[in-house]
């Protein structure tokens, strides 16, 4: 059996209430230490989630996307603003890189509180039988572990070197061309790990990316594998890297440095295809630039290009992130040949780390950004967190910069751990 309910609606239907509320302060405060929560919040927007009302562990996302459209038909939901793209009930998730040879689960909730805020309006959905439609109050300060001691994980550095240089020759003999390489580290506190404290520092070092706390996954991700709101799709297909040190480094140089680097251009054309490759067969019109410009960020420069077009009707932002994953930004190219070069050399279950994260609404609409940058951290073992990043390796990689690459990669999730 691979799916299991852990909490159902049952048969009968289920009564959700969306309310317009007045601005409740930063919406991360709400998170509590005593019941399970979410959050994906960007630049303040976004939304958290308090409680379960249901849960569905599973493998694979289509299972999930089956399964929350027909629990979305037994909801009948009361608005004060209807229509609105995310606003109101809504399942929250985060999916497994590679399920047919990970020991971790796929999850899908369902919170019984939902505070959210868009475009300026704000918002508290209720859903199931304990209703009230008064904001509950801020959940107790957050935890900082006082001592974290930070060790390899499944492989140390040299041993990782040394996977990607063995990764460069199986791509020079031709049949792959690209592959993504992971590693982990793992951080030990003396005590339990509070997500919420790391969320916290990721959000206001990185409020530029999408921040996400869902099961034991946390982290700050710069890259969106797929949003549907309203009929449009969008997702930013981000490759090719080079690290910044805000202190020592010229910013402008560094990106110049970048655009021009045709290794980093190969890596993200091999992205942007697979994406534009995967979106299509679901889109009536699509956008692909032809120039990839350059993000920034505090830690790291990405290749990053926007891909937009007009979903057909009724296709689900779970159904597409279904079809995108894994793109080549976090798997390779051709797509199967890199799954199986990463499960013969990689070494490590990845778990969740740079699966689909995020949520989908009653209509389908909904944001999956790509679980990177973060860490995941479980109830077998809730003081410790392990901390995952992973680099695109082509024919011209040196694993000297790969290594650097991941380092510059691990830097948001250390320095909310403390430990930069
Ligand atoms: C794999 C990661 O990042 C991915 C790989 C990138 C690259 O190789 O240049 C850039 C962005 C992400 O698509 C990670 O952050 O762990």
């Amino acid at each position: 059996m691979l799916t299991k309910v852990i909490s159902d609606f049952g048969s009968g239907r289920v009564r959700a209430t969306t309310v317009a509320i007045s601005d409740p302060g930063p919406l991360e405060r709400y998170l509590s230490a005593k019941e399970p929560g979410s959050a994906f919040l960007r630049r303040g927007e976004g939304f958290v989630g308090l409680g379960e009302v249901a849960r569905f562990e599973t493998d694979y996302i289509d299972t999930a996307d089956v399964w929350w459209t027909e629990i979305a038909t037994q909801i009948d939901h009361d608005s004060e603003l209807p229509g609105a793209s995310g606003i109101g009930p809504l399942a929250v998730g985060s999916f497994a890189f590679d399920p047919d040879r990970s020991a971790f689960r796929s999850v899908l909730t369902i919170p019984r509180t939902i505070i959210g805020r868009r475009g300026g309006q704000y918002w508290l959905t209720q859903i199931g039988e304990h209703r009230n439609q008064t904001l509950p109050a801020p959940g107790d300060a957050p935890r900082f572990p006082e001592h974290l001691d930070l060790g390899h994980g499944t492989v140390t550095q040299d041993e990782w070197a040394g996977i990607v240089a063995r990764c460069v020759e199986l791509i020079r003999q031709g049949d792959i061309h690209k592959v993504v390489l992971a590693r982990d580290l793992i951080a030990k506190a003396d005590g339990p790990i509070d997500l919420r404290a790391v969320l916290g520092r990721l959000i206001e070092r990185y409020p530029m990316t999408w921040t996400y706390l869902v099961d034991g996954m946390v982290g700050a991700t710069p890259e969106l594998l797929v949003r549907v709101a309203d009929g449009l799709v969008t997702s930013r297909v981000l490759a090719g890297t080079i690290s910044v040190d805000p202190d020592h480094t010229d910013p402008l140089a560094k990106a110049a440095q970048l655009a021009r680097s045709t290794k980093d251009i190969r890596e993200h054309e091999f992205a942007v295809e697979s994406v534009a490759q995967a979106l299509e067969p679901f889109c009536r019109a699509m956008n692909v630039p032809e120039a990839p410009s350059v993000l920034p960020l505090p830690n790291v420069l990405h290749l990053a290009t926007d891909i937009t077009g007009v979903a057909d009707a009724d296709v689900s932002a779970l159904r597409l992130a279904a079809a995108l994953h894994p793109s080549a930004a976090v798997c390779g190219t051709p797509t199967h040949l890199a799954l199986d070069t990463i499960a013969a050399i990689e070494n490590m279950d990845r778990g969740r780390y740079a699966g689909p994260v995020g949520w989908v609404d009653t209509e389908g609409d909904g944001e999956w950004a790509i679980a990177l940058r973060g860490g995941y951290s479980g109830p077998d073992a809730p003081d410790q967190i392990r901390l995952f990043a992973g680099a695109g390796i082509v024919a011209d990689s040196q694993p000297g910069a790969e290594l650097e690459e991941t380092r510059a990669k691990f830097v948001p999730m250390l320095q909310a751990l403390g430990l930069d």
